[in-house]
């Protein structure tokens, strides 16, 4: 027999609000992590990255891309309200993606090269904001040399988490590595004296360097793949 709409419209109105109240509850709960942070950074890709794959892990008959989109309008929201300042220098070619991993709370400026984007992310940081930016995920010679000559600027996320087609692969940028997520890339910078600025990958969480690199390598960034 076919359900009654009327009675599956009633049905969904139901669900409507209990989520309603859900996402209430956790943005109260965000609101008390503020507090606990006490004055540290309130953006921590780390954290996202490890809860959204233990979502995907619980339901895996639903499409983890559907889930992801779904949380990131939640997480964004959460986070815009624990830093009301959160700004991002976004590079033009990954202005989708800066739309699609921040949703409404978005507010940014943009850029189109690596140079204008660093040359950004210095003013802001000597105005004593905590700068953070958005860049194509390629591990290009001048993304590499801006990293390796700045000390206070790493890759600490790349979104979209799960690969979706429509949404450019960025890398976010911020001014201290993030916390591990149980499953990162740590990214590693030499200097080759023949080819420039180079960056290397290695599975784990290394934020104190690889042993087998040269004495000149540095680490560029850490992110949950
Ligand atoms: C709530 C926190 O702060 C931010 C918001 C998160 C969330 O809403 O789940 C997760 C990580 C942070 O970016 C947290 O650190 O736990």
């Amino acid at each position: 027999m076919t359900d009654n709409l009327d009675d599956l419209r009633h049905e969904i109105d139901t669900v409507d609000n209990r989520i309603l109240e859900l996402i209430a509850a956790r943005m109260d709960l965000s609101d008390r992590v503020t507090a606990a942070k006490a004055g540290k950074a309130a953006f921590r890709p780390g954290r996202e990255a490890a809860l959204m794959r233990r979502l995907a892990s619980q339901q895996p008959d639903m499409s983890g891309v559907i889930l992801l989109g779904i949380w990131r309008q939640i997480l964004t929201a959460s986070l815009s309200r624990q830093d009301t300042d959160l700004h991002f220098i976004v590079h033009t070619d990954v202005a989708p993606t800066a739309a699609w991993h921040m949703g409404s709370a978005l507010q940014a400026s943009y850029a189109d090269s690596i140079a204008d984007i660093a040359a950004q992310f210095a003013v802001k940081k000597a105005r004593g904001d905590i700068p953070y930016a958005l860049v194509p995920a390629d591990n290009t010679p001048a993304l590499a040399a801006w990293l390796y000559k700045d000390d206070a600027a790493y890759v600490i996320a790349r979104t979209p988490l799960f690969d979706m087609g429509a949404v450019p692969p960025a890398y976010i940028i911020g001014p201290a590595l993030p916390d591990a997520s149980g499953d990162d890339i740590t990214l590693i910078g030499v200097l080759n004296p023949d080819t420039g600025h180079m960056i290397k990958s290695e599975a784990g969480y290394h934020p104190d360097g690889v042993a087998d690199h040269a004495d000149d390598a540095r680490i560029l960034g850490i992110y949950a793949r």
